[in-house]
């Protein structure tokens, strides 16, 4: 119990004040894209056909080892951004991102190769998030049947690009999910995959966090966030609506979207 609450207090995360902002390029010629594109060149340089999308605004709160952290929003609220920029991936315009252990981001997007075998593709994918040859290998026959690729045949064997979407998710999922993460963060992974698959993925979740990371789930089904966080973040327009307790959050949010 002494041990819970001493995990509960570890930060893993602080967003301090976030903002990202992209920009687009040629956004305002209002044109078919070639001639956008030669507009360009004639005008040569000058920011006028910049446009900025402010997508995370000043977005503060902290994270700690053992939470599971759901984050909610309309469409382009600013969610996957977030995720992004916790990641590493984006630079914050303003304000800073501190991390405890290195995060990793598991999308329905993470990039494995789709000519490559499913088989070559959980070596890969082990690599790249810092597992051994030694580790992938022990854990090898583990991801595979998590996935439940190869229950209807030999598919592991097969290029990833003649599985469905997804057996694909499934496999990105397996692949992440086989590695103790500090910071596993999932972009509406749960949202592919059939039931089973789904029940299977969150009680993996669970564990995770059982072992000591923390984990920020992206989803728009307030069942997945209720099944598996115990903290909610809750964004509308790049701003931090609400940070609480899952049931208080989503009761907001379902008034807000009358659900
Ligand atoms: N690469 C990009 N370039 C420019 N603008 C972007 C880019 N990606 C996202 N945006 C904009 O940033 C804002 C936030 O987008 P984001 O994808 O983070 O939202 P989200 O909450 O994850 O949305 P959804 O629930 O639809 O997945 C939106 O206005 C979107 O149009």
């Amino acid at each position: 119990m002494a041990d819970e609450v001493a995990r509960e207090h570890i930060p893993t995360v602080i967003a301090d004040e976030v903002h990202i902002v992209y920009r687009v390029h040629g956004a305002k010629t209002g044109r078919g894209s070639a001639t956008a594109a030669l507009s360009r060149i004639v005008r040569r340089g000058g920011e006028r056909g910049v446009r900025k999308v402010h997508a995370v605004r000043g977005v503060s709160f902290v994270a700690y080892r053992g939470e599971a952290i759901g984050l909610i929003g309309s469409n382009g609220s600013g969610k996957s951004t977030l995720l992004r920029a916790i990641a590493g991936l984006l630079p914050p315009e303003g304000g800073k991102v501190y991390t405890d252990g290195q995060p990793s981001l598991l999308g329905v997007n993470a990039a494995l190769m789709n000519d490559l075998t499913g088989e070559r593709n959980v070596v890969l994918g082990g690599l790249a998030m810092g597992m051994s040859r030694e580790q992938i290998k022990e854990r090898y026959q583990e991801i595979v049947d998590f996935s439940g690729i190869n229950e209807k045949g030999d598919f592991i064997t097969l290029p990833m690009r003649t599985y469905s979407s997804g057996m694909q998710a499934r496999l990105r999922f397996s692949i992440a999910a086989a590695k103790d993460h500090d910071v596993l963060m999932i972009d509406e992974a749960l949202a592919t995959g059939d039931r089973k698959f789904q029940k299977r993925s969150e009680d993996r979740i669970r564990e995770l966090r059982k072992h000591a990371g923390t984990v920020f789930l992206v989803s728009h089904s307030n069942k997945s966030i209720r099944d598996t966080c115990d903290r909610v973040l809750w964004l509308e327009r790049g701003e931090l609506r609400l940070d609480g307790p899952t049931e208080e959050v989503l009761k907001e949010y379902e008034k807000f979207t009358g659900k």
